[in-house]
């Protein structure tokens, strides 16, 4: 049986999400990279992959799967792994999805939404974003964290229950991209903290200052983004965002 493939920039937090699950879970799989930064997805050979040109992707022989949620929830079914991670219980499950659901476009929204912001604004728009666009991605990114912890840690060790579950792997690699741009967006939220310091214990200490090695190198990284022929094809879809 062929290894599963996962193409993954570990940029992106959706792929930390799903690298961080499978290596901690000691899942086999061949790890196939893809340079978002010099625009890989848009290659004739990716796009016979995938015509989303987004990663991750997962292929399991000629079974070709996009969108991390259901790639986490896959790999935890194949794979037979510890009921905590996605339980088979029906309302248990359901608080998992829920959460996936959401976050989409809040967490994940508003914490990448801060990270580009910071990287990739000025190199599509020409100029530092404003302190207004700023301050309004930043007090939407507080009510994701408020909701965050109240409707979901609440007194909770983990986001579902007092184990770890997929959507704490979701979450965390989330919070984790504005470090990238030195804003630790869980500063002076002491249960979020703590909340952040147990995940990455489940996970492996070591093996998540890896799979967050890449965005530590800001600098590199808005280097590479303004000096970048890929700018041109991001434009279009930024300037949208950006707007
Ligand atoms: N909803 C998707 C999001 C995937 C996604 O947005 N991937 C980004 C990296 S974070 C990407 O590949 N972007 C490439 C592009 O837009 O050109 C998931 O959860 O997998």
């Amino acid at each position: 049986m062929p290894l599963m493939e996962l193409y993954l920039d570990l940029l992106s937090p959706p792929c930390r999400a799903v690298f961080l699950f499978a290596k901690s879970l000691r899942i086999p799989f061949e790890f196939k990279h893809v340079e978002l930064a010099d625009g890989q997805q848009y290659s004739e050979e990716f796009a016979k992959l995938s015509i989303v040109k987004k990663v991750p992707v997962l292929k399991d022989g000629d079974f070709v799967l996009t969108e991390s949620t259901a790639i986490l929830k896959f790999l935890a079914r194949k794979c037979l792994v510890a009921d905590h991670w996605f339980p088979a219980d029906l309302r248990q499950q359901a608080l998992v999805n829920e959460y996936s659901s959401w976050q989409h476009l809040n967490l994940r929204s508003h914490c990448s939404k801060v990270f580009l912001f910071k990287t990739l604004f000025p190199a599509i728009m020409g100029s530092e974003v404003s302190k207004e666009k700023m301050d309004v991605a930043l007090e939407d990114l507080r009510q994701s964290l408020d909701l965050m912890e109240e409707k979901f840690l609440q007194d909770k060790l983990f986001l579902i229950s007092n184990r770890i579950s997929l959507a704490d792997v979701l979450a965390v690699v989330e919070v984790m991209q504005p470090l990238a741009v030195a804003l630790d967006v869980l500063e002076g939220r002491p249960k979020l903290s703590a909340w952040r310091d147990r995940v990455k214990k489940e996970l492996g200490e070591k093996l998540f200052e890896e799979a967050h090695e890449r965005i530590r190198d800001s600098k590199g990284l808005q280097q590479k983004m303004q000096n970048n022929s890929t700018l041109e094809k991001l434009k279009p879809k930024y300037e949208k965002l950006f707007r």
